[in-house]
């Protein structure tokens, strides 16, 4: 196991009509911003449920945060901050308001471009305004993380950054609060909470036996009750379970002291900027396709897995390996999750344009050992046709 330190501020607040304890987390004098995505989340009672929370605190609205939020309408919120003054921001919604929500909090008083955030990855960034959650989507662990991925519609980049300094101080967990989600929108939670683990997970062995059972057990919870969490959307003991691996997967608990991998979001980032494609569709693309192109760097732990969560143990190692992929694919695809490039109707001719995107942003050595190169990117898409 390698050394590590593990910091996580963030207080959870889970379980059913918890949003009214949001009032006790923020202080009362505080000068309020709530910001959230759209419709969704004043049709479904959630932001009514905030606004009667912090009746009489002072509040302001920023709404029409996008799916996947953008710089741009992001620094519009950072200018409201600025003329109003505001102190506290209060995201309510998916990864992507609260991803926005981040980086808002790192922008505000920041010196200089604030893209840089982005293209430094977070190392610039030295302070961040307080910020709390009131989760709707479980999928990106964003709630319990310090990390946010922003888009540039103009240039059509889309990039992460992590700072222990936008850790969110408190997060609101209702499962309640994810009946309202779209079968498409569960669907893509319980893929990305997934993937999310197997690249922590799926690298070399390195010792660390509470970390790869926490993992396995989370992968398998997942197989358990993935395509029922999407059959069921108001059964609360799966919608409760569902959240809370989804934060459990990355909330920095599982890699801590293990080699990380990255490299299938890294490329899905890509495909998001260039085709639109959701954020978790683009994982179930690459994944696949990475595992068979970095078989042999990732057997020993290929094999763990083939064994542990899918129960393969006959036949040789390549072929417990292939089977445990397949396994994989076939879990993706019974969510209704394609696994493939076609599906979405790109062809040969998308690669070229795709590598070009993780050279220009310095994507070259990707993987828990820096060997993703361009030419295995390059490999890894054309698997993926
Ligand atoms: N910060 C991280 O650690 C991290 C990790 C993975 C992905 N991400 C990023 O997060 C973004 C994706 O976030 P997401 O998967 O949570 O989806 P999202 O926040 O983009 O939401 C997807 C859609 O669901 C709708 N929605 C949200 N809650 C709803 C509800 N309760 N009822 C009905 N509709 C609802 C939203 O309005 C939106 O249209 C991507 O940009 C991705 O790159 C961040």
């Amino acid at each position: 196991m390698q050394n590590f330190e593990f910091y996580n501020p963030t207080r959870i607040i889970f379980g059913e009509n918890t949003i009214p304890k949001l009032a006790d987390q923020i202080p009362a004098e505080a000068r309020v911003l709530i910001l959230f995505g759209g419709a969704s989340a004043e049709r479904n009672g959630t932001l009514p449920a905030v606004r009667e929370a912090l009746n009489g605190r002072f509040t302001r609205e920023f709404g029409g945060i996008e799916a996947n939020p953008t710089f741009e309408t992001l620094m519009k919120a950072v200018e409201l901050i600025r003329n109003e003054k505001l102190d506290f921001l209060l995201a309510v919604g998916g990864g992507s308001v609260i991803d926005g929500t981040k980086f808002v909090a790192a922008a505000v008083d920041f010196e200089g471009d604030p893209w840089s955030i982005l293209t430094t990855h977070g190392a610039n960034v030295k302070a961040a305004m307080p910020l709390g959650t009131v989760l709707t989507l479980p999928a990106t662990g964003s709630e319990m993380n310090s990390f946010s991925v922003i888009t540039r519609h103009a240039t059509r980049e889309k990039l992460a950054f992590g700072s222990p300094h936008v850790f969110p101080r408190f997060s609101v967990l209702d499962p309640t609060r994810t009946y309202s989600l779209p079968v498409r929108q569960i669907a893509n939670g319980v893929v990305d909470s997934f993937v999310h683990i197997m690249e922590q997970y799926l690298t070399y062995p390195a010792d660390g036996l509470a970390q790869d059972r926490f993992a396995e057990g989370l992968l398998l919870s997942l197989i358990e009750i993935g395509p029922k969490v999407v059959a069921e959307p108001e059964n609360y003991t799966l919608r409760a379970n569902f959240m809370w691996i989804a934060t459990l997967a990355l909330n920095g608990i599982i890699g801590v002291g293990m080699p990380q991998d990255w490299s299938t979001h890294s490329i899905g980032h890509e495909l998001t900027a260039r085709y639109d494609i959701d954020h978790a569709r683009t994982l179930a693309i690459v994944l696949p396709s990475m595992l068979r192109v970095r078989k042999d760097a990732k057997r020993g732990k290929l094999l763990q897995y083939a064994a542990r969560v899918w129960n393969l143990h006959e036949g040789t190692e390549d072929e417990r390996i292939e089977a445990a992929i397949v396994q994989t694919e076939k879990f993706f695809e019974s969510l209704d999750i394609p696994t493939r490039l076609s599906a979405y109707e790109i062809g040969e001719e998308g690669i070229d344009p795709l590598v070009a995107q993780l050279d220009a942003h310095g994507m070259t050595a990707l993987g828990e050992q820096s060997e993703i190169t361009l030419d295995v990117s390059r490999r890894v898409l054309e698997l993926s046709l």
